[in-house]
C-alpha cells in the first residue's frame, strides 16, 4: 500500500537576492541555510550572476517591476514569517524592495551586499545611498566591516569601531545591527557585534553584545554573509527572539566555514547546511 501523505507546515522565509550560478552564495546559499535552520525558503531573484568560485563574469539585473511581481506572487500565497534581502544590484531595485518590505509585518534582515568575496561589485556605486531607506525598514542589518564603513561613512577597524557603526545604523532607523568581524584585523578571534536599539528609539539605551569565536584559517568564506543572514531569517520565521536567532546563527557559522565545500578552482564556499545544534 502507498503510505499516507504526511505533509508538514514549516515556517516560511523569503530571500530577495541574486542568483550565483556557481551555487556558493546568493539565493542558492540562502535556500540551503533556510532549510538547515528549519524554514521553508521562498526566493525572489533580483539579478542573475554569471559567477563561480573564482569570480563574477557578468551580471544581469532583473527589471524592478518583475522583482515586485515575484514578491506579490509569494506574499499572495504564503504566510511569510521573515524576509532577508541580499544582492539588490541597482538603486531602482533597492527602492522597489524598500517599498515592498515597508508594507510587511514580518521581520526583515538586510544583508547590504556590495562587493563579492572575489572583489567584484554586486551593487552599483550610485545605489549605496539608496540603502538609507532600506536600513530604516530593517529589523536587523548585517554589514561586514567594509559595508558598515560605506553605510556610516567612518572607518571600521576595531570592535569599538564596529560598535559605533552599529549604534549609527540603529540611529539611522534599523531596529538592530550585526557588524560582522571577519574582515576586522587578522587576530586569532573574530568578534561580531550586535547592537539592539531600545524600543523607545533612544540611542543611548541601545545594547551592544559581542560574539567572539576562533578565526578559522581559510579563504573559503564565499557565501558566508548570505548563509548567516538567511539562518537568522529562518530562525526569526520560527518565532525565535532576535538575540537568540543571531546567537544560534553566528554559532552555526563556525561549522559552516570549517566544513566548507572544496568545490571549483577558486577558494571554495561555506557549507550553509553544516552547523552545530539542531534546527
Ligand atoms: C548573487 C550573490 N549574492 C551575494 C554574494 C556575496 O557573497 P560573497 O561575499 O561571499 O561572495 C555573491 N557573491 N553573489
Amino acid at each position: 500500500m502507498t503510505p499516507a501523505r504526511d505533509p508538514v507546515s514549516p515556517p516560511v522565509a523569503l530571500a530577495i537576492a541574486g542568483s550565483d550560478a556557481g551555487g556558493g552564495a546568493g539565493v542558492q546559499a540562502d535556500l540551503k541555510a533556510m532549510t538547515a535552520h528549519g524554514a521553508f525558503g521562498t526566493s525572489v531573484v533580483t539579478a542573475t550572476t554569471a559567477q563561480n568560485t573564482r569570480g563574477v563574469r557578468d551580471v544581469h539585473a532583473v527589471p524592478p517591476a518583475h522583482v515586485a511581481s515575484q514578491c506579490d506572487a509569494v506574499f499572495d500565497d504564503f504566510d511569510v514569517g521573515a524576509v532577508k534581502t541580499g544582492m539588490l544590484a541597482t538603486a531602482e531595485t533597492v527602492e522597489t524592495v524598500t517599498g515592498l518590505v515597508a508594507t510587511v509585518e514580518a521581520p526583515v534582515v538586510v544583508d547590504p551586499v556590495m562587493v563579492a568575496a572575489s572583489g567584484d561589485r554586486l551593487l552599483s556605486q550610485e545605489a549605496e545611498a539608496a540603502y538609507d531607506g532600506l536600513i530604516g525598514a530593517a529589523t536587523l542589518v548585517t554589514p561586514n566591516a567594509d559595508e558598515a564603513e560605506v553605510l556610516v561613512g567612518e572607518p571600521v577597524e576595531t570592535p569599538a569601531d564596529a560598535e559605533r557603526a552599529g549604534r549609527d545604523l540603529v540611529g539611522a532607523g534599523a531596529d538592530a545591527a550585526l557588524v560582522k568581524g571577519g574582515h576586522v584585523g587578522d587576530g586569532e578571534r573574530v568578534t561580531d557585534t550586535l547592537v539592539v536599539g531600545s524600543k523607545e528609539g533612544d540611542d543611548a539605551d541601545s545594547i551592544a553584545l559581542r560574539f567572539e569565536n576562533p578565526r578559522v584559517e581559510t579563504e573559503a568564506t564565499h557565501g558566508s554573509g548570505c548563509a548567516l543572514s538567511s539562518a537568522i531569517a529562518a530562525r526569526l520565521a520560527r518565532g525565535e527572539q532576535l538575540r537568540e536567532a543571531v546567537a544560534a546563527a553566528v554559532d552555526g557559522m563556525g561549522a559552516a566555514i570549517r566544513r566548507g565545500y572544496d568545490v571549483g578552482e577558486g577558494p571554495g564556499a561555506v557549507n550553509p547546511t553544516a552547523f552545530d545544534g539542531g534546527a
